[in-house]
């Protein structure tokens, strides 16, 4: 596996974006989703990426030539997304040199890490990629694995991360719950009802022990 998935935090981040046509839309529809902030530089945008903007304070679309712009230096990952393949090459080596994290749409081998498909409700992210084979199937995929979080599957998941939190509270308090796995493993194959008065059990203990 060459490329490895890993799920970034990105609040107080900050991400620059050159170009807003076609592909920046495509990386800029799931980064909007996230708490970064994000400068895009281009000298057009497309009308979804304009649009973008009026739904996500944290986005800033500044309309220049990124030969003009001044570049400061406190990104933490860059995405070049231009139509002129010298112009990508050129900004992405001025990255590189400085270690900064950079995708560049038109050079997945200049790449330091690949975009997946993203699916993301409630707690739950789903994201896919193909190893950069075929991006239209990473598509496919998370189409048909959309189809199992329904409204049930993920009251289900909802549960599940707040008895997690609860038996992580009590276990941080010295209480002794026993193993955090075993007891989520156990509680896997449980329907919803179950698991409502198990974590309703979690938190009548909490509030007897306070
Ligand atoms: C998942 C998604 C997310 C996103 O973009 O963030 C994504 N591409 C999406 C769509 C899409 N991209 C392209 C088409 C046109 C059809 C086609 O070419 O197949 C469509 C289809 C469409 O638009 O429906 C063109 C394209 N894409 C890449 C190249 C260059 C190359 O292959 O080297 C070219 C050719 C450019 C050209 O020649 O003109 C490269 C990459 N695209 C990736 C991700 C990474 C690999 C992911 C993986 O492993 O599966 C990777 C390697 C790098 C990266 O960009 O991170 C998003 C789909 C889901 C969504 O809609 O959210
Ligand atoms: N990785 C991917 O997912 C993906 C997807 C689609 C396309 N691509 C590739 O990405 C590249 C761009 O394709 P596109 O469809 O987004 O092109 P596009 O024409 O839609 O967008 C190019 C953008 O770059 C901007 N730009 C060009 N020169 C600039 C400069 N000097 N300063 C600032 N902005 C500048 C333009 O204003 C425009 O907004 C192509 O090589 C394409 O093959 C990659």
């Amino acid at each position: 596996m060459r490329y490895y998935p890993i799920c970034i935090d990105t609040l107080n981040k900050k991400i620059l974006v050159v170009g807003g046509g076609n592909a920046s839309y495509l990386k800029l529809k799931d980064l909007a989703k996230t708490d970064a902030h994000i400068d895009v530089v281009s000298e057009k945008f497309l009308k979804e990426v304009d649009e973008l903007n009026n739904i996500n304070r944290n986005i800033i679309l500044i309309r220049e030539n990124i030969e003009n712009f001044e570049i400061s230096d406190d990104y933490h990952m860059v995405f070049i997304c231009t139509d002129n393949h010298e112009l990508n090459m050129e900004i992405c080596k001025y990255f590189k040199d400085k270690k900064f994290l950079v995708m560049v749409a038109d050079s997945r081998e200049k790449s330091d890490f690949i975009t997946s498909a993203i699916l993301h409700k409630d707690n739950i992210t789903v994201s896919v990629n193909t190893q950069g084979k075929s991006p239209t199937a990473a598509k496919l995929i998370l189409n048909e694995t959309g189809k199992i979080l329904n409204e049930e599957f993920t009251e289900k998941i909802s549960l599940l991360c707040e008895i997690r939190e609860q038996l992580k509270m009590k276990n941080n308090e010295g209480l002794n719950i026993g193993n955090i796995k075993s007891t989520m493993d156990s509680l896997i194959c449980k329907n919803n009802s179950d698991l409502k008065i198990f974590l309703n059990d979690i938190e009548d203990s909490v509030r007897q022990e306070n």
